[in-house]
């Protein structure tokens, strides 16, 4: 379930009057995603997607919602969005504010194929190149810094092993420098539940909100660790291959990027292990969150830290 503020057709009158789609159709809530509030909102003019943010602030969301703006303007799949007639993208319904999107077609692939690997991992790196006029600045919110003053929390309620292992991991990644890899703006957070695939093709990439300035590679390892990895935390090679040569195929790594792979891959699933930790172990009174498996994450450091071939 994910309508959290309920929105009715006679809420949604006054707030439609400001802006040009036409009059409302259908109103329908969208039972996926676990933050926001989402509804389909079909009118005379077509089809979109009505978002009320339940923990961003309007102040918040112009970094993201522009760029979503800069990406579709740049022909990347992302859900374009539509200004109202103040010219703004960001409006208020209901005591939240909204931001109303155009539907991209698709749907949500769990088990995806090699052939739609490849085409994900071709339009990130495009959309990487897209982002590099972007002239949003945005700190990685989920960096090594907000990791490692996270995980001290945690230590207490884990087994004394897996406290010992996280330890060893943020010291493995204390020690690395990435200063020199090509950055800019990455999604961050482009798990196979934020990419509407149609058939083979990327319908569009969404739920922007962890979007931010860090390392290109590391994007790629985020996306790598969810696309392709099993629940046993071990790669299908074939995906992997496709991904990376889809990626490959628009942006070609750097002898660098290529060395500091490896660690990446397990930073990215550290950025995950310590996350879905914090929300199994600490959830806020009240707060809106369905704790996803840690471990699963673990078992992915485990099966990376193991391998030798990467897939390059
Ligand atoms: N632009 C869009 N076009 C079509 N469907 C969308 C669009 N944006 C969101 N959705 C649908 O809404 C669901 C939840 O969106 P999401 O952004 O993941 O929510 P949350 O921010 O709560 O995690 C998606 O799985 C998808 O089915
Ligand atoms: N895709 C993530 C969820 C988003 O991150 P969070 O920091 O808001 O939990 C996941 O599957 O863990």
């Amino acid at each position: 379930m994910s309508v959290f503020t309920t929105v009715t057709a006679e809420d949604l009158g006054p707030f439609l009057k400001r802006y040009s789609i036409g009059s409302l159709l259908e109103l329908k809530g969208i039972a996926a995603g676990i933050t926001n509030t989402n509804y389909f909102v079909t009118t005379s003019h077509g089809r979109y997607v009505l978002t009320l943010f339940e923990n961003l602030t309007a102040d918040e969301l112009p970094f993201y919602v522009n760029l979503m703006a800069h990406l579709a303007n740049h022909g990347i799949a992302v859900a374009a969005p539509v200004a109202n007639l103040a010219d703004e993208y960001v409006d208020e319904l209901n005591g939240r504010p909204t931001l109303l999107v155009q539907c991209v077609p698709g749907t949500v692939v769990d088990k995806p194929s090699a052939a739609q690997c490849f085409e994900v991992g071709e339009m990130l790196a495009q959309m990487h190149l897209a982002a590099c006029s972007y002239r949003g600045e945005m700190k990685n919110p989920r960096g090594a810094d907000w990791w490692n003053a996270t995980a001290p929390c945690l230590f207490e309620l884990m087994s004394a092993a897996d406290a010992e292992q996280l330890r060893a991991e943020l010291a493995l990644q204390a020690e690395q420098c990435f200063d020199d890899l090509p950055r800019g703006v990455i999604h961050a957070d482009l798990f196979r539940d934020n990419v509407l695939l149609n058939g083979d093709h990327v319908g569009g990439f969404i739920d922007f909100y962890y979007a931010c300035n860090d390392v290109f590679l590391y994007d790629l390892a985020i996306t790598l660790n969810d696309w392709c990895a099993s629940e046993s935390g071990d790669v299908n090679a074939d995906r992997a291959k496709a991904l990376l040569q889809g990626y490959q195929g628009v942006r070609v790594l750097q002898a660098n990027e290529i060395a500091a792979w490896p660690v990446l891959l397990r930073a990215a699933a550290l950025r995950f292990w310590v996350s879905r930790l914090y929300d199994f172990y600490k959830p806020a009174a009240g707060e809106m969150t369905f704790a996803k498996d840690p471990w699963h994450f673990q078992r992915i450091i485990n099966a990376h830290a193991e391998r030798q071939d990467f897939w390059l």
